[in-house]
């Protein structure tokens, strides 16, 4: 009950404001002060910017409003970019502070305060970097491999992505106003439950997942149907690019799991809101059953974020060697097969709560079994390369990298698979280390593949390639010097979400674990740099629409591609279609029709402004706001819903007078 929470914090309620007050604001707390000024400021040189360079109106007609699943695109892994340096700046506090708290030393952040730091981290690096990240990847090129204009529903491919906006914002808000959870990344009760977990953060938890996730649940929809209903007259599915397969069978698990995300996340919102009971101990609840629930929903989703990115592998591998990919049909049902395998595995994740030998024989089972088409694709990948001609450009040189480092991490898994050793390692510096090996490997490295390997097609030149490198060889270096000494950490038994320790010894793997973050710093900042200076040289990067000679589709499109994507409708033959149109000598014909096409519009920005306003209402507890945001909400929708001006046709003129300017939108 509400109540019952007001009376184990002794809070007082005021109707304007709820729970917030002036105590709310964290100003007691250098480091946050240090860090909204720092915030402040670059928010200040923002606006000035923007306003300088009168940037506002295009910010707002061309991305802000934009139904374009480009754009949409590359506003994902904005977000995805923007929101990896919060999560990469919590690691490093937290690995400074593993750095110095050994044998009675405190370091300098109190335990209240880190454990705000790693389940921020958690929750920012996989809902808002990894989710946003292969989002993003997907969004921009799917569509494209497929010979689609767009998706199936574009407006609400840009609701969705303002809900993430709108979560991953909440999440950030907590820094300044209020505080974030303690709890963990998958806040399990009784611990994140109402007599716990008092102050408002668990609900900026709650909240913003709650929102965030309805956008993430609704894109896959738009995904799936996509995939289903606009494919290239010709594409059947066994032509799809791998790409695109890996794209269907990641949102065919997002639309699976993502829905028992939402209602345990409600269930416990009730319990926290209302006092229900569905996970406390009494009156017939049961906390177990969060945890069932929460990774029958999270071990498919480490496989939601691992999916695309092995797609993402493969188009690089079979580029940059300059063959078809080696087994396509065994990668398609490897893929499948790990869709499938990935709902029947969740309970290695507690082995150690008790099940009983039978029952965890099982999951152990079926878990080492996912290692067989993970296998497959590995060696695919390397059969790719065998005999080809591999041009070793940056793409490559992360998806190399990558595959490598995956295949470590995930060896160490198959390890925690077995339910005895898991006895061991369960909670410990080693799983810690296992899922950053198969996440960074397999994940951040994909992605920095992806952005390396489809900037060209987005903004029509090269990033370049020798800023590309060093930034690889950086992280390269600062991932295992970061996370080796981790493995034998928890061998030693050391576990995971600890500020201080008392033996000295463990100190010096701490600090060369800080020492691979510095380097680690220095590879994003490389990047960071590397996308500075291409813009700046752009004129000399600049490449054709196909600057590494690739297969599928989404190269016949001009660089950028035109708001339609295809000047006409394609009709595909077989698989590594554009390849084959490349071996005709083919060429668009001057023979234009008008393109159907959506009008832009901002309903997907003010309902997800709404959203936002009604979750920062309800965590502090501001009823009237909330009904008002709520009814704001349902309202505007409704009202949406009358806008029957949705979309144009693009004349024959303008198609001819883009094509005639080489293509460019
Ligand atoms: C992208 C994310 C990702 C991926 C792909 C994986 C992949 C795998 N994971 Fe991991 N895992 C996580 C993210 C991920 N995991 C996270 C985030 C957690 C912890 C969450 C938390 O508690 O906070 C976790 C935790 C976790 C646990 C729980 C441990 C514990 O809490 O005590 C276990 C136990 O079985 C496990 C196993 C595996 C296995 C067997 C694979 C397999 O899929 C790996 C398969 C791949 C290979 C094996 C390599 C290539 C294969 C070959 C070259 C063929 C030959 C190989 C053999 C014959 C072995 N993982
Ligand atoms: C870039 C370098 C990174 C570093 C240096 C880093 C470091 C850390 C550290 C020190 C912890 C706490 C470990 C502990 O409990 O003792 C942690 C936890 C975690 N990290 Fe990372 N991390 C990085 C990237 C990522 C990425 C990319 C993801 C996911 C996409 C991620 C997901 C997580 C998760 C889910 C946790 C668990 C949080 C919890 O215990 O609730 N990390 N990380
Ligand atoms: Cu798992």
């Amino acid at each position: 009950m509400s109540t019952e929470v007001a009376q184990t914090t002794h809070e007082t309620i005021s109707p304007i404001f709820g729970r917030l007050s002036l105590s709310s604001i964290p100003y007691h707390e250098p480091i946050l002060i240090a860090t909204f000024a720092g915030v402040a400021v670059a928010g200040i040189i923002f606006l000035a910017l923007m306003t300088y360079f009168k940037a506002w109106k295009p910010l707002w007609t061309d991305w802000v409003t934009t139904i374009d699943h480009k754009k949409i695109g590359i506003m994902y892994m904005v977000l995805g970019f923007i929101m990896f340096v919060r999560g990469f700046a919590d690691a490093l506090m937290m690995r400074a502070q593993q750095a110095m708290a050994a044998g009675g030393a405190e370091g300098y952040l109190p335990p209240h305060h880190y454990d705000q730091v790693f389940t921020a981290h958690g929750v920012i690096m996989i809902f808002f970097v990894a989710m946003a990240f292969i989002t993003g990847v997907m969004n921009f090129v799917m569509p494209v491999q497929i010979g689609a204009r767009d998706v199936a529903f574009p407006f609400l491919n840009n609701f969705s992505f303002w809900m993430t906006v709108a979560g991953a914002l909440l999440v950030n808000i907590s820094l300044f106003i209020g505080e974030f959870a303690r709890v963990g990344w998958l806040a399990f009760p009784p611990l994140s439950g109402a007599a716990y977990s008092t102050g408002p953060g668990m609900d900026y938890y709650l909240w913003a997942l709650n929102i965030a996730g309805i956008g993430t649940t609704l894109s896959g929809v738009n995904m799936c149907a996509t995939i289903f209903k606009m494919r290239a007259p010709g594409m059947s599915l066994f032509r799809m690019p791998v790409f695109t397969w890996t794209a269907l069978c990641t949102n065919v698990l997002i639309v699976a799991a993502f829905p028992v995300l939402t209602a345990t996340l409600v269930m416990l919102t009730l319990d926290r809101y209302l006092g229900t009971h569905f996970f406390t101990n009494d009156l017939g609840g049961n906390a177990m059953m969060y945890i069932n629930l929460i990774w029958i929903w999270g071990h498919p989703e480490v496989y939601i974020l691992i999916l695309p990115c092995f797609g993402i592998f493969s188009e690089v591998v079979s580029t940059f060697s300059g063959k078809p990919l080696f087994g396509y049909k065994t990668m398609v049902w490897a893929t499948c097969c790990i869709m499938v395998l990935s709902f029947i595995v969740w309970l290695h994740h507690f082995f150690t709560m008790g099940s009983g030998a039978a029952v965890n024989t099982f999951f152990g089972i079926t878990t080492m079994v996912i290692a067989v088409p993970t296998g497959v694709k590995i060696f695919n990948w390397i059969f790719t390369m065998y005999k080809g001609r591999v041009r070793f450009e940056t793409p490559m040189y992360w998806v190399i990298g990558g595959i490598v480092t995956f295949t470590i991490g995930g060896m160490t898994g198959v390890m925690l698979a077995i339910p005895p050793v898991d006895f061991q390692l369960h909670n410990s510096l080693f799983l810690i280390a296992h899922f950053h090996n198969v996440i960074i490997g397999g994940v951040v490295w994909a992605i920095y593949a992806a952005v390396y390997y489809w900037w060209p097609k987005a903004f029509g030149f090269k990033l370049h390639d020798g800023l590309g490198k060093a930034s690889f060889w950086c992280w390269f270096v600062g991932f295992y010097l970061a996370f080796m000494p981790l493995y034998a950490l928890g061998l030693i038994g050391v576990t995971r979400r600890i500020n201080e320790y008392s033996d000295p010894s463990w100190q010096p793997y701490f600090v060369i674990a800080a020492i691979g973050a510095l380097f680690i710093l220095a590879g994003i900042l490389f990047t960071f740099a590397n996308f500075a200076y291409s813009i700046y040289k752009r004129k000399e990067l600049a490449c054709g629409s196909d600057p590494w000679n690739a297969r599928t589709l989404d190269w016949a499109t001009s660089s950028p591609p035109a708001k339609y994507n295809f000047p006409q409708d394609i009709h595909v033959h077989g698989i590594d279609e554009f390849w084959r149109m490349k071996q005709e000598g083919f060429k668009w014909s001057t023979d234009y029709q008008p393109i159907h096409m959506p009008h832009y519009t901002p309903a997907g920005f003010v309902i997800s402004v709404l959203a936002f306003i009604f979750g920062f209402a309800m965590i502090w507890y501001m009823w009237w706001l909330a009904v008002l945001s709520f009814v704001g909400l349902v309202g505007y929708t409704i009202y949406h819903t009358f806008n029957y001006n949705r979309d144009y046709y693009i004349p024959v003129e303008e198609i001819a007078e883009t094509e005639a300017k080489g293509n460019i939108a």
